[in-house]
């Protein structure tokens, strides 16, 4: 299984081509370039990528013209267009066609990267297949060739979940998906949205807990220029450019409560306003959410609207914690083993039966990707094709004594109580976000230092998910030192 994505650049400037280059490297990046549009379709077709940048002047046609004949090709590839100044209607005209996005030049390349990476992140759910094991529960026979995402587990509150699956997808309803962190819910999602009867229209998923709430609005439902200081431009919000698509709205439990009330009116009348603007806009997309808040109690105590439940609920598939499947975990355990010694070049003769049992009696509580990340590090550290429990990582299991409730030292509860209390004197009203962005940004710096800058190693020991980390640190401005 090889996770290096390909963007396709498409550009007649060379230092253009050669800068993406440098700023994308291998092996995680395969970067293939066109100057000319004829160029670019040979290598869409010929190359599969995972995104495209394309420029919207080229030498023998336009970029505009040139996203449709992608989009007649795969509509699921996101094109993120280069406009130059004064072009900024035409790049907005080309997102109401389906571009993904659009930059102007000239820029950083601090402001095109995370871009590109979303852009990534995006195909990858849409494109990479989340395959449910056959009836017998076995893992489908699928050539080595094929990158898939094997959705694993025969117990029987996971077979009832890939039941759902099927029954749910070809419907066109909501679904909401629950589960702990770590469980399978982006996972689910994309075998929804893959085995859908829009699986060729536009996929977009947006995490609402990483974006701050007036970045949220604009980002689901656009703006007109001048709405607000800095809105010097029209924007195009998700709802628009996945008309006829798929719109996952990850960690919807962590939504503000007016934006609650914007989404319900858009579920509910299939219609909304950009932010400043006055003209309803028709759209139909459908939603899947995730959330591993408990909504019952956040209904009970009046921070998630009952009436938004219920039109996300259409249907609910409940993702069982790793601790209650039962003898999946071994099975999981021993996937992962081969399929990540592979992957690491790693010899892998066999599991010990005692370090399966220490598997087994841990409780995860960061579910499946605990799981993967503590396989990886075990295969990290074994010096011999004989999996003992000496190579599980030092600690392992004692993380169960930790308890998930921090204990906040006297001196530590006092500091807060006081800034707390010196925002609240200053008149803040902004209190939750600058001292939640602030703790953010020590843990993510601690623990990216820990695992070296490693952007999968990090997400792993902080209990989230890589695209939650990486636009936090986007939210966050912040760079690996
Ligand atoms: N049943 C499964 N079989 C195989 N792999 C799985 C399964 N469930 C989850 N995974 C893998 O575990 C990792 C975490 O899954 P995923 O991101 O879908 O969890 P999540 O519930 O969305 O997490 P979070 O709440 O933190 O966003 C992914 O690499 C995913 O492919």
């Amino acid at each position: 299984m090889n996770d290096c994505r390909t963007l396709l650049v498409v550009d007649d400037d060379p230092l253009i081509l050669q800068c993406m280059q440098l700023c994308l490297p291998e092996p995680d990046y395969r970067v293939v370039t066109a100057v000319t549009a004829a160029k670019g379709l040979e290598l869409f077709r010929e190359m599969d990528p995972d995104a495209v940048l394309l420029d919207i002047q080229l030498p023998d046609q336009s970029g505009l013209a040139l996203i449709h004949e992608f989009r007649e090709m795969d509509r699921r590839v996101p094109v993120i267009l280069m406009t130059g100044h004064g072009t900024a209607e035409t790049a907005i005209t080309a997102i109401s066609g389906g571009a993904f996005e659009y930059v102007t030049k000239p820029f950083e390349p601090d402001a095109i990267l995370p871009l590109i990476d979303s852009a990534l992140e995006t195909s990858r759910m849409a494109r990479r297949p989340a395959e449910l094991p056959t009836d017998s529960g076995q893992p489908p026979n699928r050539s080595e060739k094929t990158a898939a995402d094997l959705i694993l587990g025969s117990c029987p509150a996971m077979v009832d979940v890939f039941r759902s699956i099927g029954r749910v997808a070809s419907r066109d309803a909501a679904v909401l998906i629950l589960g702990e962190t770590g469980t399978g819910k982006e996972v689910v999602a994309r075998a929804i949205y893959q085995h859908s009867q829009r699986h060729d229209q536009v996929f977009h998923a947006i995490n609402c807990a990483a974006i701050p709430e007036a970045l949220l609005e604009s980002e689901l439902f656009g703006h007109e220029r001048g709405s607000f200081t800095g809105a010097d431009q029209r924007r195009i919000g998700k709802f628009e450019i996945c008309n006829g698509g798929t719109l996952f709205l990850d960690e919807i439990g962590d939504m503000t409560p007016v934006m609650q009330t914007k989404l319900l009116r858009v579920l509910q009348e299939k219609e909304f306003e950009r932010v400043g603007g006055s003209k309803p806009i028709k759209t139909d997309v459908r939603i899947l959410a995730a959330t591993n808040r408990d909504l019952e109690s956040a209904m009970a105590d009046g921070s998630f609207r009952s009436d938004l439940f219920y039109r996300l609920n259409e249907f609910t598939i409940e993702l069982p914690p790793l601790r209650d499947r039962g003898e999946d975990v071994a099975r999981m355990a021993k996937h992962f083993f081969s399929l990540f010694a592979e992957q690491l070049g790693k010899d892998l003769f066999s599991i010990a039966p005692e370090t399966m049992q220490r598997l087994e009696a841990h409780s995860w509580p960061g579910n499946v990707r605990e799981l993967q990340g503590i396989v990886k590090q075990t295969l990290l550290k074994a010096s011999g094709p004989v999996i003992v429990p000496a190579f599980l990582p030092s600690g392992f299991g004692d993380s169960a004594n930790l308890g998930n409730e921090v204990e906040i030292s006297n001196g530590w509860e006092t500091e807060l109580a006081e800034e707390t209390n010196r925002r609240l004197a200053l008149g803040s009203f902004t209190v939750s976000e600058d001292i939640h962005s602030a703790v953010d940004r020590i843990l993510i710096r601690e623990v990216m230092k820990a695992t070296g800058n490693n952007l999968s190693e990090a997400s792993l020991r902080l209990g989230i998910s890589r695209p939650t980390l990486r636009s936090r640190m986007k939210h966050l401005r912040f760079t690996p030192e």
